[in-house]
């Protein structure tokens, strides 16, 4: 009879967990970021606030964005006029879209990692799912699992309302499921998509102001495993160490809550003071806890890119040079702030610059925030591998 110590020995895999692949997906629909206020404005028949569409006009100049891909386009929203209204009870209307819509957009990104990853979607062991726009049960993860091909035995756990950090937690999961049950193959899919919270806008809300000025739709995905594969599989970056921190009484700036006209969602003006006071802290005692003292010019950067003045703060307070968050601000620049889904861009996006032949550090730091406010912060290594992608 073997012992419990060796039963959990042949379970553990030998090697970190590593990006295998990645895949991101976008809706058809794409808003250019100097015509959204007059856009939004119009389409929710909201001129007469003339006040909130300036301030959508100087957010949206001042927000680092170009353009945002939305599944609530023109015309699906004119086939559901009342989503302009919060007052009015729409959540079951959003929840019957997101839930077709939000593993179809995921399964887009999905499919891309798994063709790039080589093994057959069935190899799948594990998937961990983070998602804002979901709201009933069984929910976007099953269906995924459905799309794709997925054995039945695969095991699933969803991650509802995570918000923008709901993408460092979920490759945080397949970290530890990966290194815990050795051959696991982990695939992570974020898919988040604004119609669940879209409104028109409405004096003294000017959380909707700020969320319809910034946020996005997309879908990225991961396979995520330990040991990988020779010759089939090719590390990205080798997942070295992971925290979580979640800032003392900060519970209501950003919070997120399902009433009966959708989402309500709110971020208060103070966050990104609040990210710079407490990110460096974060980033010393990760980097002590492994027993390495970084010089933070000498990593790479996957910062989520929740706005644009978070970068700005971050490339300030770290003394980054100009170059260090070009991933991120070329994410924002793109498609906004797609919540959990845009740390996966980031990472894409990296991998993409290494392979064109740009300097990337070696070592490097993925950070997520969300409500909490929680910091998702892992340590990365650039795999050799990323060179011949
Ligand atoms: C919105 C911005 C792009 C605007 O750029 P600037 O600050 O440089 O420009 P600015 O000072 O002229 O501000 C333009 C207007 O935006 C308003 N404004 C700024 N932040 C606001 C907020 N949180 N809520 C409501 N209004 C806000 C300002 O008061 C100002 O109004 P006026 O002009 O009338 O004075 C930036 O402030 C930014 O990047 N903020 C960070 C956004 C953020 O917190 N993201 C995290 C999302 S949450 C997330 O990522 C995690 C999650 O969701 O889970």
């Amino acid at each position: 009879m073997a012992t419990v110590q060796q039963i959990r020995h042949a379970q553990r895999s030998d090697g970190p967990a590593a990006v295998l692949a990645i895949g991101t997906a976008n809706p058809a629909s794409c808003m250019l970021q100097n015509d959204y206020a007059d856009y939004y404005f119009r389409v929710t028949n909201s001129e007469h606030h003339a006040d909130l569409k300036d301030k959508l006009k100087r957010i949206c100049k001042n927000s680092g964005i170009e353009r945002r891909y939305v599944h609530l386009d023109e015309e699906l929203l004119g086939a559901h006029p009342d989503f302009s209204d919060r007052a009015l009870p729409t959540l079951d209307a959003r929840i019957d879209m997101a839930s077709a819509a939000v593993p179809e957009l995921a399964a887009s990104a999905a499919a891309r990692a798994i063709a790039e990853w080589g093994r057959p979607a069935a190899d799948v062991t594990h998937l961990v799912f983070s998602t804002y726009s979901g709201g009933k049960a069984p929910s976007a993860d099953l269906r995924l699992a459905s799309l794709l091909g997925l054995r039945p035995t695969v095991s699933r756990t969803i991650l509802s309302l995570n918000g923008c950090s709901g993408g460092g937690r979920a490759l945080q999961l397949a970290k530890e499921l990966a290194e815990n049950n050795r051959g696991a193959r982990v695939l992570v899919a974020c898919s988040e998509l604004t119609l669940i919270g879209f409104y028109g806008p409405q004096e003294g809300r000017l959380d909707t102001i700020l969320g319809n000025g910034i946020f996005g739709d997309g879908a990225g995905a991961v396979i995520v495993g330990a040991d990988p594969v020779d010759c089939i599989e090719r590390p990205l970056f080798e997942m070295a160490f992971a925290t979580q921190t979640t800032i003392p009484e900060t519970e209501n700036e950003i919070t997120t809550r399902l009433m009966k006209g959708g989402l309500d969602f709110h971020v208060s003006i103070r966050v990104p003071k609040l990210l710079k006071s407490n990110i460096e802290r974060c980033l010393i005692d990760t980097f002590e806890s492994i027993g390495i003292s970084a010089e933070w010019n000498d990593l790479f950067w996957a910062i989520h890119p929740g706005g644009r003045v978070i970068l700005d703060h971050v490339e300030q307070l770290l003394g980054l040079g100009v170059e260090k968050l070009a991933a991120s601000r070329r994410v924002l620049r793109e498609y906004g702030n797609m919540s959990a889904a845009t740390v996966i861009f980031v990472l894409d996006e990296l991998r993409r610059r290494r392979a064109r032949g740009e300097e990337v550090a070696e070592w490097g730091v993925m950070m997520a925030f969300g409500p909490g406010i929680t910091i998702e912060t892992m340590v990365l290594h650039a795999a050799g591998s990323l060179k011949e992608n």
